[in-house]
């Protein structure tokens, strides 16, 4: 007996990013941008780009038109109203490109076509046929777009897909336009314009779902379930309004769920990083941490029974791995919620061999801090560790009894600062580049450390207006070098308290060899 091998089930990924994805208020992009955009949406192997709306304007063309001379394997597409005019604009733009498309629309819904477009349903829909026969006299692949198709009456929909489709239409998009539709009602929906068309020709049939409702991805794989074989969706979801369907969960979905979809799609999901971070740098809008897939905390994790189940199978609490979304690892974050599992783990990477009462100790005060404060980084738990290890509080030699700066933007800064040290009271003054550099200076004539200042960092670490400032500096001395930090509600009075507390470090240990050398 012999076994019938299915073929594998593929979509097609339209991407437009550089068309509906720039619909967004502040996400315009410059020709060079949307070139780089286009160049990286064809390494990570989208297959359509729809790079503008090509009468739009003089540089929506020109970014067509060159993108459509640039890539080299990638179909690309340019939008046009149902109008001679537009799809003239239209292909003169496209006509360079490897897989030409011309993608025209009109809407569909009685709300549009009665307030928008001022047509009646036969007007638009012979306007419909008659700008299909008008493009596909220039180019084979052409898609029509029944815009506002969620909220038109379904027979008129089958009619006029059927009369497009005759007419020379090869895909046939589906818009929820305004992101009104629901996961089941719009898989009915493509169903049954499935089982209409499929007698007619072979025609892709194309979803397009905004996100007013927060369900663009759900109903674009609801409608991929019923038998859709192409989505339309932008990089990190940008689009108009609330947005459009995020290319990125559209395809991490499909690939993580193929045992529930069993459909694959041709994208590289390994450049999805990249590509959501070109385009948060060409436009300057960032995703939100929670971001599916592509936010900062997409691979994170924080609290302890996550670490645990992290540190022992990443699979406990990770569906997909960082890596297949092109990002190196994941991220266990420090905070108030994390176990002394993780905590350990971030020693060992650290380099620390500690005692289990030394564990013990810096678990307990790196919980304290973890109330205070956000996240704790490494430098927090480096210097955390090293007030433990040399139990700071009994050589507790400089005490900063008061300061006075003076500064402004059109001054140089200088500050006067007085020291306890041993008992003896001791004041100097000096100017530097700004309050800090000035106290620093100020403080150095007073101990002569010798040190160099490696880093400095200044955050607040409460918040509102009584907001505690943590400042936190790095000294290195020879092969030494140490953290201080300072706490306080005056930035200034922060960061002179931290170049003390690590000045006191450097001297504790500088007859000794180093607890862990930072290069
Ligand atoms: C759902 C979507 O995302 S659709 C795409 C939306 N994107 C954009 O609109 C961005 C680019 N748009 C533009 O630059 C301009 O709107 C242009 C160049 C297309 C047209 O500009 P203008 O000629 O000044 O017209 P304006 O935008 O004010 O109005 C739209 C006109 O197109 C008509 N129209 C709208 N959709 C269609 C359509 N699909 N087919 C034919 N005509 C249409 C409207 O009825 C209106 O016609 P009117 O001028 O005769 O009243
Ligand atoms: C032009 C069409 C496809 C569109 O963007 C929409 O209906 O949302
Ligand atoms: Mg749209």
């Amino acid at each position: 007996m012999s076994t019938i091998i299915q073929p594998e089930k593929t979509i097609k990924i339209f991407d437009t990013t550089l068309r509906d994805g720039e619909q967004s208020p502040g996400c315009s992009m410059t020709l060079k941008e949307k070139i780089d955009m286009a160049r990286q949406l064809e390494k990570m192997k989208v297959d359509i780009i729809e790079a503008g709306f090509a009468i739009a304007s003089p540089g929506d063309f020109e970014s067509v038109q060159t993108i459509a001379k640039e890539l080299k394997e990638t179909s690309v597409a340019s939008l046009a109203r149902a109008l001679e005019k537009d799809i003239d604009t239209a292909w003169e733009a496209v006509k360079y490109a490897k897989r030409p498309r011309i993608h025209t629309f009109i809407a569909t819904s009685d709300i549009h076509m009665q307030y928008k477009l001022k047509m009646d349903p036969e007007a638009v829909l012979e306007r419909a046929v008659a700008m299909v026969k008008y493009a596909k006299r220039y180019c084979e692949d052409i898609e029509f777009s029944a815009e506002d198709a969620t909220r038109s009456n379904p027979e008129f929909l089958h009619r006029i897909f059927e009369a497009v489709i005759k007419a020379g239409a090869t895909t046939l998009n589906v818009p929820d336009t305004v992101g009104y539709t629901t996961p089941m009602e719009y898989s009915s929906l493509i169903s049954g314009i499935r089982e209409k068309v499929d007698g007619i020709h072979k025609v892709d049939i194309s979803v397009h779902c905004h996100n007013d409702l927060g369900l663009a991805v759900a109903n674009s794989l609801a409608a991929v379930k019923a038998g859709a074989t192409q989505v339309e969706c932008t990089v990190n979801g940008i689009g108009e309004r609330a947005g459009n369907a995020a290319l990125e969960e559209i395809a991490m979905g499909l690939a993580t769920r193929y045992d529930y979809y069993g459909i694959k799609t041709g994208i590289d999901t390994t450049q999805i990083a990249r590509s959501s971070k070109l385009l948060t740098a060409i436009t300057g809008v960032s995703v939100q941490p929670n971001k599916a897939i592509v936010g900062a905390n997409a691979f994170a994790h924080e609290s302890g029974i996550h670490q645990h189940g992290m540190l022992a199978n990443a699979s406990t609490y990770e569906i997909m791995t960082p890596e297949s979304v092109g990002l190196r690892t994941n991220a266990m974050v420090l905070g108030k919620h994390s176990g002394r599992h993780a905590f350990e783990d971030r020693l060992k990477t650290l380099g620390y061999e500690l005692s289990k009462e030394e564990i013990n100790r810096a678990f307990d005060d790196f919980k304290m801090l973890a109330d205070k404060k956000k996240t704790v980084d490494d430098r927090d738990i480096e210097a955390l560790l090293q007030d433990d290890v040399m139990n700071l509080e009994e050589h507790n030699k400089y005490k900063l009894q008061r300061f006075i700066i003076n500064s402004g933007n059109t001054i140089t800064s200088t500050a006067t600062i007085a020291l306890e040290i041993e008992g003896k009271v001791f004041e100097e003054v000096s100017a530097g580049d700004g309050p800090v550099d000035a106290s620093y200076k100020a403080v150095e004539k007073m101990i002569k450390t010798g040190a160099t200042l490696e880093d400095y960092k200044i955050q607040s670490i409460t918040e509102a207006e009584d907001a505690q400032g943590e400042a936190v500096v790095k000294l290195k001395k020879g092969s030494r070098a140490v953290t201080g930090r300072g706490l306080s509600t005056d930035i200034i009075e922060a960061s002179i308290l931290a170049y003390l507390n690590a000045a006191q470090k450097l001297e504790s240990i500088s007859d000794e060899p180093p607890i862990r050398v930072i290069s």
